[in-house]
């Protein structure tokens, strides 16, 4: 259903449509079938589709009651209820999964997901209303028994566009996915093996919300990325209930990572495609789900709830909006730069054509209508030369040092490190490269090469450790992912950062009682760095009355943890606010002198508070506060130690 007339962008590049630009597309797809089969773009550009009414609607004598009247248009007769809806564009019953594609607007979604742009699709409509269907069409159940090539659905034949672009331009476009579910708000990896455990959701300020230890997969060709959808689809919880037999009882997020790898592409361009597959709305008496059913199902209902109030206070105009609540559910916490932030998105509606669904095809076509008013500002994330040289660079040196640590644990020979490699700031360009990767210590020349040598050298080390930890991993872990040309796996850029933070982490008794607050996100058998000395500290007194407890909203960091100064007069706290629960505080103590002002942290890349301090109650001082120390000065001055 195509809707009023699109505002296109700022940062939309010229030439591409309109209607992707800077605005929602909620789609209602309606297909012919049990339920309507949505796809809707950004505001601007929504995709509707009906599906047909299934053989047990029929069976009931159900009537279908929504009808496609072309151009865009969807119409709802039913007694009482007799409304027209306007979308992008509107697929019903009889539209094929490939008209889909290209009428939704998916091919565009792609290009600028490889102009560097953030792009979203997400699903969403009532239970059984075809969403899986319309994303992924109906899954093989095995390698060896691939779904028909024409029932496929929007992500596959993103990938296979997304390759042969790739193809088409040299290969010059490194591909990663990530594949999560929010499970009764638990984020949980779908690609990770072993039993699925949540990961901790976090926040930077240059991020955004992002999730920790999330794991990305490399892949280079369509095989490989629908073996992974596959297998993380396998892992996704679903359950039987009365309208869907195979009911998706969590979000699933499956992002492609794109990310340009050309030497000569400067500024690098670094996409992203986020497939989002929302659990569906349901109401408990119709769907017969009790138990856990029933527990999944509020679960669902709330999140949906939580985005639906973002969406309309996001629909209003920018002058007269409040604040947008993101936190209120994980999954509007990962969503937020999509709805509301510099991406692109494409929703797509599914709505069920029976009777029966009457009011909750209302509801979802009243939802779609409302996200077409949304307006997001696009921008391309393009990074410097010398940005992305800068984070690769610091990534390999963590793990260099995680790799050390690794080998004096496993009492493997220390293998020969240059003395550049760990020590002093974070190394200069080439410092662990070595001879494998070309000349050591030097900044690769402008134009050269050098990008698949760093990336290669950065896998490599990935690989290494990850078959390092091994052994030792607990059990979720110890199937790691293997390890080869086509599946190569590697955690997000911060996943060594938890490592290697743990690994200064000094665990210090509180004088007062104390808790550690702060999950680990270690995995409890990774070979830890030896304890270093511990020189005593002076601890800051809390507030009276407070026995040990810090008030909420000033409790210890997640990165890179409270860094006492040993030998300075002044103590440094670092506090990060947990909503209003209370929690005890983590103290850690690093021995080290005070670096000079020129050491002094830039905020950026950094954890920050996830809300204001509690109010009222000082921060606990001694002599002052000095700003923390980065913690790529701790790991420089451990890797001296080493
Ligand atoms: N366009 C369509 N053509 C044929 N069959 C369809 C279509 N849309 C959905 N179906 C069928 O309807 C059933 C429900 O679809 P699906 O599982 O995709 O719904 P859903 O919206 O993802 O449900 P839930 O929210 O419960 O996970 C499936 O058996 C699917 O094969």
């Amino acid at each position: 259903m195509t809707g009023g007339p699109s505002t296109p962008a700022p940062g939309v590049p010229a030439g591409t449509t309109p209607h992707l630009g800077g605005t929602h597309h909620p789609a209602a797809l309606c297909s012919p079938k049990e339920s309507w089969r949505g796809a809707g773009g950004a505001r601007g550009g929504q995709r509707d589709a009906v599906r047909p009414l299934t053989c047990t609607e029929t069976r009931r004598g159900d009537q279908q009651v929504v009808h496609s009247l072309g151009d865009g248009a969807v119409h709802v007769s039913a007694a009482r209820h007799d409304a027209t809806f306007g979308f992008s564009a509107v697929f019903d019953a009889g539209a094929s999964q490939e008209a889909v594609f290209e009428g939704s607007g998916m091919r565009q979604l792609v290009e600028l997901a490889i102009d560097g742009f953030s792009c979203t699709v997400f699903a969403f409509g009532q239970t059984g209303s075809g969403k899986t269907y319309t994303l992924m069409g109906p899954l093989a159940q095995s390698e060896t028994q691939p779904a028909s090539p024409a029932l496929l659905g929007l992500m596959q034949r993103s990938f296979t566009c997304l390759l042969e672009q790739s193809r088409s331009r040299g290969s010059d476009l490194a591909l990663s996915a990530s594949y999560l579910e929010i499970y009764n708000e638990q984020v949980r990896d779908l690609l990770s093996p072993g039993p699925p455990c949540a990961l901790p959701l976090r926040w930077s300020k240059t991020r955004g919300f992002y999730v920790e230890n999330q794991l990305s997969v490399e892949f280079e060709s369509l095989e490989a990325i629908v073996s992974l959808l596959l297998q993380g689809s396998q892992r996704r919880r679903t359950s039987a209930h009365a309208l869907n037999r195979h009911s998706s009882r969590s979000h699933a997020l499956l992002t492609v990572h794109v990310r340009s790898r050309a030497a000569s592409a400067c500024p690098s361009k670094q996409g992203t495609l986020c497939f989002v597959d929302l659990a569906g709305s349901e109401r408990v008496k119709e769907t017969g789900s009790s138990g856990e059913l029933s527990v999944e199902a509020n679960s669902i209902n709330r999140s949906l709830l939580a985005l639906g109030h973002c969406i309309s206070l996001l629909a209003k105009p920018r002058g007269k909006r409040t604040h947008i609540p993101y936190r209120d559910s994980k999954l509007t916490r990962l969503l937020a730069r999509s709805l509301g932030g510099s991406g692109i998105t494409l929703m797509v509606a599914c709505i069920s054509p029976s009777s029966r669904c009457l009011s909750e095809t209302l509801s979802t076509l009243h939802y779609a209508s409302r996200a077409r008013k949304v307006t997001t500002r696009p921008l391309a994330n393009r990074v410097s030369r010398e940005k992305l040289l800068q984070t690769l660079e610091r990534e390999i040196h963590a793990l260099q040092l995680e790799n050390l640590s690794l080998r004096q644990q496993l009492c493997l020979p220390r293998v020969p490190v240059r003395s550049t490699e760990v020590t002093g700031n974070p190394p200069k360009a080439w410092a662990g490269s070595g001879d494998r990767y070309g000349p050591a210590g030097q900044l690769p020349p402008e134009g050269t090469p050098a990008w698949p040598s760093l990336y290669g050298l950065l896998r490599d080390f990935v690989v290494e450790n990850e078959q390092m930890r091994q052994p030792r991993l607990c059990p979720h872990h110890s199937g790691a992912v293997p390890a080869g040309p086509s599946h190569r796996a590697t955690r997000s850029s911060c996943d060594s950062q938890p490592l290697l933070r743990s690994a200064h982490t000094l665990h210090v008794p509180h004088r007062h009682s104390v808790r550690h607050r702060r999950p680990d996100t270690t995995p409890s058998s990774v070979p830890r760095l030896p304890v270093l000395p511990v020189p005593a500290v002076p601890q800051p007194v809390p507030p009276e009355g407070n026995a040990g407890l810090l008030p909420p909203g000033q409790e210890d960091t997640a990165l890179p943890g409270s860094h006492h100064l040993h030998g300075h007069p002044q103590l440094h706290q670092r506090k990060r606010s947990r909503g209003r629960s209370r929690s005890l505080s983590q103290q850690h103590v690093l021995h080290r002198e005070l670096p000079g002002p020129e050491h002094v942290p830039s905020s950026e890349g950094r954890v920050i508070p996830s809300a204001p301090p509690w109010p009222g109650l000082p921060e606990p001082r001694a002599a002052g506060t000095v700003p923390l120390l980065q913690w790529e000065e701790a790991l420089d001055w451990l890797a001296e130690q080493i």
